[in-house]
């Protein structure tokens, strides 16, 4: 029986594991983690991250093929292909802080399984890396290797939270990176073998190495310079009176364009973007490319832009104060059906507003109290050291506001900012409410109350 061990019990190892595990019954899957309160969740009936579908994979292989521990030495001896999905944060202190990845996690981990191996291994990196790292890596293993042979995948994952499931039961591709030896080549097609039970062939891209890092790198910076695009665009829409969504959707015709991921938004959040293009300017840098550092460093400033042009314009419209007003935020993780808040465009948001002192309270169904509270305290780049631990007790619970009910409460005017332009803005209208959405026609009011960014 194939042993397949991963390090790392987070939103990519855990999901990514229940399915190859459910996918693949002859092969024994174990998901190790230093953290025994995620470990124990994962073993218990409310698992630590929320995600549609994830229940019942877990629920139908725990046990049998399917399980989560923290003796991570014991089973990474006993593994023949070991995924390591641990976090890779952006840096925050020494040597490239605020861009270059922080591989400490990482190198922790090849370390430990350098040190406990005693039959031939492949290590897949599953953790988004910087390009290079897998020579890194081969080095620290091969350093002392006692005649162990160990050969490196880049296997990167493309999963979106919210849709992991989905995502893993049919990738638009599975990305295979090895190098161009004979050994290298077996363990690709090990590995392959793995996926191919319900991955159909064709949709298996193998390359060598360092493509298999950058192309991860790159498709989120290419996503996310998307959104920053459709963003840009959100501005000027309101400048001129064109409605971005209507923009989107005559852009999204032309095939080459396509019609996804064009929703200008307050921005984006989530724990990969800013910081693997924070990652890729780095490498950029660092390979002597400042032209191209600055083309994708223009992703995130734009961003920053879109929260802080948000924040002005619910500042701006209230008599250019919010001190001592009341202001309700519904939803706070980065988007829906996440209970992650790791870099939510909120937590800017929330900031701003209380710098203003503004009286702000928050409801998000998937996220506790607690976890806001830690998330308005910290500072940047920090959410990721030490573990975030996501709350284990989100509610399911849909509801539905009564808006009229909800304006009649309120003190006059009464204020809507739709930083995701989810809400029937007409709708509102005619209940008596000034509705900003993001990038359509301004209301008088609006027009009236001009915003600096
Ligand atoms: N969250 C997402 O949607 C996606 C994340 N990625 C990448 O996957 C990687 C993991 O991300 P997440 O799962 O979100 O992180 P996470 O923070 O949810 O999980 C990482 C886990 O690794 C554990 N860990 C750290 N060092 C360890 C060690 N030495 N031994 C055992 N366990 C250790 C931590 O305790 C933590 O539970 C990152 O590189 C990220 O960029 C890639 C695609 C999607
Ligand atoms: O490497 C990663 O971590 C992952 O990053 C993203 O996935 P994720 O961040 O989970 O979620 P997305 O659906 O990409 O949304 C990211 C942010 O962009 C925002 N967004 C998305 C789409 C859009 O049109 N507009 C928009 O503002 C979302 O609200 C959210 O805040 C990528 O979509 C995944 O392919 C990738 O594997």
């Amino acid at each position: 029986m194939v042993k397949i061990c991963c390090i790392g019990a987070g939103y990519v190892g855990g999901p990514t594991m229940a399915v190859i595990a459910i996918k693949c019954p002859a092969i024994e899957v174990v998901v190790v983690d230093i953290s025994k309160p995620r470990i124990d969740a994962w073993n218990s009936d409310t698992l630590p991250i929320y995600e549609p579908g994830l229940d019942d994979v877990v629920k139908a292989c725990r046990g049998k093929n399917l399980f989560f521990s923290t003796d991570v030495e014991k089973h990474v001896a006993e593994a023949d292909i070991i995924f390591v999905s641990v976090n890779t944060p952006t840096k925050t202190r020494g040597l490239g802080a605020g861009k270059a990845a922080d591989l400490t996690y990482w190198e922790s981990a090849a370390r430990m399984i350098a040190d406990v191996s005693k039959s031939d291994k492949i290590v897949v990196e599953k953790s988004t890396v910087p390009v290079k790292t897998a020579e890194a890596i081969e080095k620290i293993l091969t350093h002392n290797s006692k005649g162990i042979n160990y050969q490196i995948l880049s296997n990167p994952e493309f999963l979106a939270e919210g849709t992991a499931i989905e995502d893993l039961f049919k990738p638009d591709r599975v990305l295979i990176g090895g190098r161009e030896t004979p050994g290298g080549q077996k363990a690709v097609q090990a590995l392959k073998e793995v996926y191919a039970h319900w991955v159909p062939e064709e949709n298996i891209i193998t390359t060598n190495l360092w493509s298999a890092e950058l192309s991860k790198l790159a498709a989120n910076a290419f996503l996310a310079q998307r959104i920053s695009s459709v963003n840009a665009m959100s501005a000027l829409c309101e400048a001129t009176g064109a409605n971005v969504s209507e923009v989107s959707y005559a852009i999204g015709k032309d095939s080459r364009i396509g019609p996804k991921f064009l929703n200008a938004s307050v921005g984006f959040g989530g724990s990969c973007f800013q910081k693997d293009i924070l990652n890729l300017v780095y490498i950029c840098e660092c390979n002597g490319l400042p032209e191209v550092a600055n083309y994708w460093k223009q992703v995130i400033k734009i961003n920053d832009y879109q929260k802080s042009r948000f924040v002005n314009r619910v500042v701006s419209s209230m008599f250019n104060t919010v001190s001592g007003k009341k202001i309700a935020v519904l939803g706070f993780a980065f988007k829906k059906d996440t209970g992650d808040t790791r870099e939510t465009p909120a937590i800017d948001v929330c900031k701003g507003l209380v710098g203003d002192k503004a009286q702000v309270s928050i409801y998000d169904p998937q996220v506790t109290e607690d976890q806001i509270q830690r998330d308005l305290a910290m500072n940047k780049f920090d959410w990721d050291h030490p573990m975030h631990l996501q709350p284990t007790s989100p509610t399911a619970v849909k509801q539905k506001l009564d808006y009229q009910k909800i304006f009649d409460n309120m003190q006059k005017p009464a204020f809507v900012f739709d930083g995701r332009n989810v809400v029937d803005a007409e709708k509102l209208r005619e209940i008596g409410f000034i509705v900003y959405s993001i990038g359509k026609p301004l209301d008088g009011w609006l027009k009236d109350m001009p915003a600096v960014a």
